[in-house]
């Protein structure tokens, strides 16, 4: 039997009750709230003890039509006839709880990695239970955290099979929308639901809780169909609207153009030490304004006012990390763009695990970076990085490698080179612009970064009203178009730099850069463009 809604899966867990709250007016708000399927879980109780605050629970639960399985203990889960049993790794083999339940009843399985999935579909499981995606307080966890990044693959073991799979583990309503877009896998396999203990039972007001999770949920589904279409774009944010032709790109970035300096966007900056300055300059000359705060504490304030937010890990420090996860953190939050800038993450160990753990916390609309970066990101040796630099040509076929790294990122990928490449993971866009002049500079591509959030920023500002009301996405507005239009720009006003006269060298090109792109119009860009669709 696999006719269950799994989307908002409640384990239960007496000891996270608020004091004074009851077990079964806590269990009945949030059937209330919108429950989907109960888990009764008792780790230590005895067996009398739970049979009977089972049987309690389920009388509860049918009066909400919603199904009841039982933690680890199929002796239970007979006694009540509940519809199933949830399985550890440790406990009964899957084969054997089939001969002791009735035919129709639910089996779940705990999986902690692909192996687990492929045997649990092997064995005839029902459902998988992935975990632990964040990290919990309410469970000892005995296997590493998977975070969400790495639940894809997992659920790309389960396609054309009827398993059904619900992520658990720290997820709360502050990083539901994230889990939801994070787990999504490469083919576009999405979560059937999420399984929760604490946000719902130890909240005062469990019915709130759930109605919160239930809320973002439905709007996740509103954006991103599930089961998704079979040409839905699964990436975080929008894509340009209509044909995509280099006309309609060139439309796209004029508009831009056009909006950015009466809009004046704030971007909150959090880059490295060698290029703040000229971060700032550009982005002020671009008609944005700056903000280049780093201080982990400000963080949410910063979030609510800024037009979008860039994590640059250039000159990264320990101290920048509680600064960078909790930035991206309310920018998801809130709605707004983030552009990510992983400089040099193949560079060491310390830079991998960091970037790792930044995008299991936050969820990017753009990654822009250099060959070797992207590569080191991708997992590939196929292009190698020194420090920050790239090394030797570049990828065989950019094309297809940007398309499925922003596929699997969920974001806009910038992959920069003596050819930009571009792509929301369902198309790619290429653009040949740009001067030599840009590599004796330093920092020319985290520059770039600060350029794509001033446009990202401006994107979100003129996203529809109806995707402004939208629930489902963590980003607003044509994240695409706002990669485009940062790169374009910089790389055009460089094109026009090198033929000013007051630039003869490295330095004066960096200032008449800067004047360049303070001067800058949209015909100008359109003039120029080197755009192809790929
Ligand atoms: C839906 C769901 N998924 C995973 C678990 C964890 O089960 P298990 O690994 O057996 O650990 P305990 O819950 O028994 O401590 C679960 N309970 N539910
Ligand atoms: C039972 C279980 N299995 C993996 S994590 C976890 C605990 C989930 O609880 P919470 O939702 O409070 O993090």
């Amino acid at each position: 039997m696999n006719d269950i809604d799994y989307s908002l899966y409640l384990v239960t867990g007496r000891e996270l009750l608020p004091s004074g709250k009851d077990y079964f007016e806590s269990l009945e708000e949030s059937l209330q709230g919108g429950v989907t399927v109960v888990q009764i879980r008792e780790k230590n109780t005895d067996t009398g003890e739970f049979i009977k605050i089972a049987r309690a629970s389920k009388v509860i639960c049918d009066i909400y039509n919603v199904p009841l399985l039982i933690n680890d203990r199929v002796d239970v889960a007979l006694a009540i006839n509940a519809h199933g049993v949830h399985l550890g790794q440790d406990d009964m083999p899957i084969a054997q709880a089939r001969k002791m339940l009735p035919k129709d009843a639910v089996i779940g399985v705990s999986c902690n990695n692909v192996g687990h999935v492929k045997a649990a579909v092997k064995e005839g499981a029902d459902y998988v239970g992935i975990g632990a995606v964040w990290g919990t307080k309410s469970k000892s966890l005995t296997s590493p955290i998977i975070g969400v990044r790495r639940v894809g693959v997992m659920l790309e073991a389960l396609d054309g099979t009827n398993v059904k799979a619900v992520a658990i583990g720290g997820i709360k309503s502050t990083n539901l929308l994230r889990t939801l877009h994070g787990t999504v896998s490469s083919t576009g396999h999405a979560l059937d639901g999420i399984a929760v203990i604490s946000e719902i039972v130890a909240s005062a007001e469990p019915r709130r809780a759930t109605e919160t999770l239930a809320n973002i949920l439905s709007g996740f589904r509103a954006d991103f169909p599930h089961p998704p279409g079979l040409d839905t774009r699964l990436t975080s944010d929008l894509y340009v609207t209509g044909d995509l032709s280099p006309e309609t790109v060139l439309e796209g970035v004029v508009q831009l153009m056009e909006t950015i300096r009466g809009l004046n966007p704030l971007v909150h900056q959090i880059t490295n030490t060698v290029v703040a300055t000229q971060s700032a300059n550009i982005t002020l000359a671009l008609g944005a304004s700056p903000i280049m705060a780093t201080e982990s504490r400000e963080m949410e304030d910063l979030a609510k006012i800024s037009g979008a937010l860039l994590v640059n890990i250039g000159t990264l420090r320990g101290e920048c990390f509680d600064g960078m996860k909790k930035g991206g953190f309310f920018a998801n939050q809130f709605r707004k763009p983030i552009v990510f800038d992983p400089v040099g993450v193949g560079a060491s160990a310390f830079r991998q695990e960091t970037v790792n753990e930044l995008l299991n916390t936050w969820q990017a609309s753009v990654i822009k970076g250099n060959a070797g970066e992207l590569a080191a990101l991708a997992g590939t040796k196929e292009v190698e990085a020194k420090g920050v630099d790239s090394v030797g040509s570049g990828f065989k076929d950019p094309v297809s490698f940007v398309k499925a790294l922003a596929k699997r990122e969920r974001c806009v990928v910038v992959l920069t080179g003596t050819t930009d490449y571009i792509s929301d993971g369902v198309s790619v866009v290429s653009l040949k612009n740009g001067d030599a002049m840009l590599g004796q500079i330093t920092g020319s591509g985290c520059v770039l970064g600060s350029c794509i959030a001033a446009f990202c920023a401006t994107a979100a500002h003129l996203a529809s009203d109806e995707e402004k009301n939208s629930d489902g996405k963590l980003a607003k507005g044509d994240m695409f178009l706002g990669a485009i239009a940062g790169v374009l720009v910089l790389t055009v006003a460089a094109e026009l730099a090198v033929q000013r006269e007051d630039v003869k060298g490295p330095g004066t090109f960096l200032s008449g850069l800067i004047d360049t792109l303070w001067a800058l119009r949209s015909d100008d860009v359109q003039n120029l463009a080197k755009v192809s669709i790929e």
